[in-house]
């Protein structure tokens, strides 16, 4: 079971590095290891479970974060109204390729939060609001989906792992809450 000191640390070479493609028909590995992602991150979002495990609350993993450079990442984001445990995306994805995208732009009004960064990075991540995204999914199936809002960003930031990209590497360093026309924030 995936636990933090599996989730390695910002100045570990791994998450600079860019991914390598897992090969289809998925191997055994590849498809145990998707399923301890989405395992991690919905006991991170179990009050007991995480309290249990001291684990870090995340809707977003990628392999490279365990120090495996391949291109597998897991989202699981619930749905907001604790009511209804449905979640709204919840995904292993193998290979996972952005299409196309809106030329709209958004970003998380509260900024963002990675499990491999022990320190709070103010400032707003702008992202595309809307994206296709293709991706071969844990039953070796190619899917083609579109997404927007929290769940774009959350693979967009998902993605950026697998190409070495840190979410503050989007901030503006001059002024963090610099906004161009148009940015939609998301609450
Ligand atoms: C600096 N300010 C902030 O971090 C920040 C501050 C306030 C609000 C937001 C919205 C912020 N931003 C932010 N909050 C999250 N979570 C909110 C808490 N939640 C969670 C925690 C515990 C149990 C269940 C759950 Cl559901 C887990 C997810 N997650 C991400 N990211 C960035 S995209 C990938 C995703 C990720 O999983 N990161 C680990 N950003
Ligand atoms: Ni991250």
């Amino acid at each position: 079971m995936i636990t933090m000191k599996d989730i390695i640390r910002e100045g570990n070479p791994t998450l600079r590095a860019v991914a390598k493609e897992v090969s289809v028909p998925l191997s055994d590995e590849d498809i145990k290891l998707g399923k301890d992602m989405m395992e991690f991150l919905k006991n991170s979002q179990d009050p007991v479970k995480a309290e249990e495990l001291k684990l870090r609350g995340g809707v977003g993993l990628a392999a490279p974060q365990l120090d495996i450079s391949k291109r597998i990442i897991a989202v699981h984001v619930p749905n907001g109204d604790l009511e209804n445990p449905e979640p709204t995306l919840s995904a292993v994805m193998y290979n996972p390729k952005i299409l196309s995208h809106s030329v709209q732009d958004a970003c998380l009004g509260e900024g963002e939060g990675c499990l491999s960064v022990d320190r709070e990075v103010p400032g707003y991540v702008v992202r595309h609001n809307k994206i296709t995204l293709s991706y071969v999914d844990a039953t070796g199936e190619k899917q083609k989906i579109r997404l927007k809002n929290y769940e774009a960003i959350v693979v967009q930031h998902e993605i950026d792992h697998l190409n070495g990209v840190m979410f503050y590497d989007h901030i503006n360093p001059e002024n963090p809450y610099a906004l161009k026309d148009g940015v939609l924030v998301i609450e």
